[in-house]
């Protein structure tokens, strides 16, 4: 069977497609991620995980099957990136703080030179977030390289009133969307008999 190539330094997003039971390796990617000014943030996510497919593909060669995937938080429509440190981290969880915000998780695979793309868009509902906690959990350092400076796998997951859409598309890897690309190439693993990741 062919081997998927992960192009991804995220460690969530190997833990996620090893849920899938898929054979699978690194590639380390870089890739810039800066979106235009007003760039709608479902466009942004597609062509920067397009990007991550195919930077890994120009370096595996066209035989390879690579998947790249890009997560971003937006509010209004506006992008909100990854914190630059635990005073920006508490800015965004603030701005997060009792409301609604989506969540854009696009998956690309690139493979014989063809890109196919899907996209998850998910909308979180937070609880309302004092400053005093903001500023804490910002100093915790779990915010920092996450989109919109939180994970819903972890401390924050206590101001999350609701999500409607994809946990695992929150997470970094919308796993129905990306088993549905690899089912169309044919790459689905089987069902692992013991299921590899859950407790
Ligand atoms: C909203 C949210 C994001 N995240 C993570 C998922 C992504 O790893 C990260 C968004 O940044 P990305 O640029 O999508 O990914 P990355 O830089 O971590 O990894 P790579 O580009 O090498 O694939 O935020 C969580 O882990 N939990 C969450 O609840």
């Amino acid at each position: 069977m062919t081997k998927v190539l992960l192009a991804s330094k995220s460690p969530r997003r190997q833990a996620l497609l090893r849920q899938l039971g898929v054979d699978f390796a690194v590639l380390d990617v870089d890739v810039p991620e800066v979106p235009r000014p007003g760039q709608p943030p479902i466009e942004y996510a597609v062509s920067v995980a397009a990007a991550k497919a195919r930077a890994g593909a120009i370096r595996a060669g066209a035989e390879s099957v690579v998947l790249g995937a890009d997560t971003d938080v937006s509010v209004d429509g506006e992008i909100l990136g990854k914190p630059q440190d635990a005073g920006h981290a508490a800015q965004m969880l603030l701005r997060l703080s009792a409301r609604e915000h989506q969540v854009c998780s696009a998956v690309a695979i690139v493979h014989g030179g063809e890109l196919r793309t899907a996209l998850s868009v998910t909308t979180v509902e937070f609880g309302p977030i004092s400053e005093a906690a903001a500023m804490a959990y910002a100093e915790t350092g779990e915010p920092l390289g996450k989109a919109g400076a939180y994970a819903i796998q972890g401390y924050a997951a206590r101001w999350i009133r609701s999500i409607k859409g994809s946990y695992s598309g929150v997470v970094g890897l919308p796993l129905f969307e990306t088993a549905a690309l690899l089912d169309a190439l044919t790459l689905t693993a089987q069902p692992p008999t013991t299921p590899p990741n859950s407790p």
